[in-house]
Order: structure tokens, then C-alpha cells, then sequence
């Protein structure tokens, strides 16, 4: 086990067990997680989305885009009830069971059923997203809902190379590439400063 799952509370590890039998419980219906990692749901998913709590500034407006089954940003807002909290995701019925799941622990979280391209700016200090898109994707997205100065924390696996020199033709960014605790394959890109290139940082 990690240190991010070995440290939680004893509620939290709580709330975590009621959520993995919710997901447990809704996936046949929805598909939230793939049934290979089904099985293993603390390391592939929980331990994977901890990992960035500490890689993030100790509060503000968190936004995860895509949150999917919940992943990362669910799983932030049950650890790390300090951070406003909101998830976006087009999937109405993935929409349900996020609610469902923030209902029954009491969480903090707004739940955005819209695209990301359609919703409205949402101010981001930091911003999250697992297996979306590419990196000048989610730049972009960044560039909607995330302030200036937000940081910006995307899970990546074997294309992380590839997608940064991609990236670099048409942004500017300062980038931390932390190794994964959960995959040998895989970091996470702490991306602050992102801007399109030729855009004159804000003041
Ligand atoms: C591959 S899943 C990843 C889910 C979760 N982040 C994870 O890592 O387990 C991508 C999710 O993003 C959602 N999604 C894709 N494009 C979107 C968009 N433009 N706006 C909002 N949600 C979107 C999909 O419905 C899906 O639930």
C-alpha cells in the first residue's frame, strides 16, 4: 500500500469503503470503472487519485473535468474536505451516481452534468483530469476554467513525452513530472503559468 491510502483518517477510510461499495454496486449498471480494475479499486483508482492531494495547493476551487466514476475528484473530496469541490461530466447517468455517492457521505461537491466546452468558466485554482484527453486538450480546457495562476495536475502514462512536445508548439508552461506511486509507467504533470504562446502573462 502507498502512503496516500496508509495515511488517510479512519473516516475517510470509512467513506472509502461506502463509496467502493456503491461503485461496486452501480457498475454493472453504468460501467463506471473497468471490471479489470474492479478488483482492484484501492490501488488503481483511490491510491492513484490520493496521490495529487499533496501535489496541490492546501486550498481553493478544485475542478475535475471528466470525473467519470469519480476519479480523481470524488475521491479529493472525501479526503480533503478543505477544497470547494466540483466535478464535470456529459454523462448524465455517471451525473446520478456521482450525486448518489455525495449525498449518502455528506460531501461538499457540486456535480456538473454539461461538456466541459459548454459550461461556464468556472474559475479553477487548481485543475484536474484522469484519462480525457491530450495534453494541448486539456490545456485549452485550462485555458476556459482555470485561473491564470491555477495549478494544473494531469495523471499521464507512456505518451507523456509525446503529448509535452506537442504541447510546447502551441503553449508555454512550467511543468513537474512526478512519478506515479501507483504505476512504474505512469507521472503526473504539475503544470503551472500555462499559456497560449504569444499571450503576454497577466500581472
Ligand atoms: C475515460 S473516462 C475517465 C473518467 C475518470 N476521470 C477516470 O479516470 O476514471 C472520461 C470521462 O470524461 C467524460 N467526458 C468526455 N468528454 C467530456 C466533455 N467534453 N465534457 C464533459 N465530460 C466529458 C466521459 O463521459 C467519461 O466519463
Amino acid at each position: 500500500m502507498s502512503d496516500a491510502l496508509r495515511d488517510v483518517s479512519r473516516e475517510t477510510a470509512d467513506q472509502l469503503k461506502i463509496y467502493a461499495e456503491l461503485l461496486r454496486k452501480w457498475n454493472p449498471r453504468i460501467n463506471l470503472v473497468s471490471r479489470t480494475t474492479l478488483d482492484d479499486l484501492k490501488r488503481r483508482h483511490f491510491e492513484d487519485s490520493l496521490q495529487l492531494v499533496k501535489l496541490a495547493p492546501a486550498s481553493g476551487h478544485w475542478v475535475d473535468l471528466g470525473s467519470g466514476g469519480g476519479f480523481p475528484g470524488l475521491v479529493i473530496a472525501i479526503a480533503a474536505p478543505e477544497y470547494q469541490i466540483t466535478l464535470v461530466e456529459s454523462d448524465q447517468r455517471k451525473c446520478l451516481f456521482l450525486r448518489e455517492v455525495a449525498r449518502t457521505l455528506s460531501l461538499n461537491v457540486d456535480v456538473l452534468n454539461e461538456r466541459i466546452e459548454a459550461a461556464q468558466p468556472l474559475q479553477a485554482d487548481i485543475l484536474s483530469a484522469r484519462a480525457l484527453a491530450s495534453l494541448p486538450d486539456l490545456l485549452a480546457f485550462a485555458e476556459r476554467h482555470a485561473y491564470s495562476k491555477a495549478t494544473l495536475l494531469f495523471p499521464k502514462g507512456r505518451t507523456a513525452d509525446q503529448e509535452l512536445t506537442v504541447a510546447r508548439e502551441s503553449w508555454t508552461f512550467d511543468v513537474d513530472r512526478i512519478p506515479s506511486q501507483t504505476d512504474p509507467a505512469s507521472s503526473i504533470l504539475k503544470i503551472t503559468g500555462a499559456r497560449r504562446v504569444g499571450h503576454q502573462p497577466e500581472t
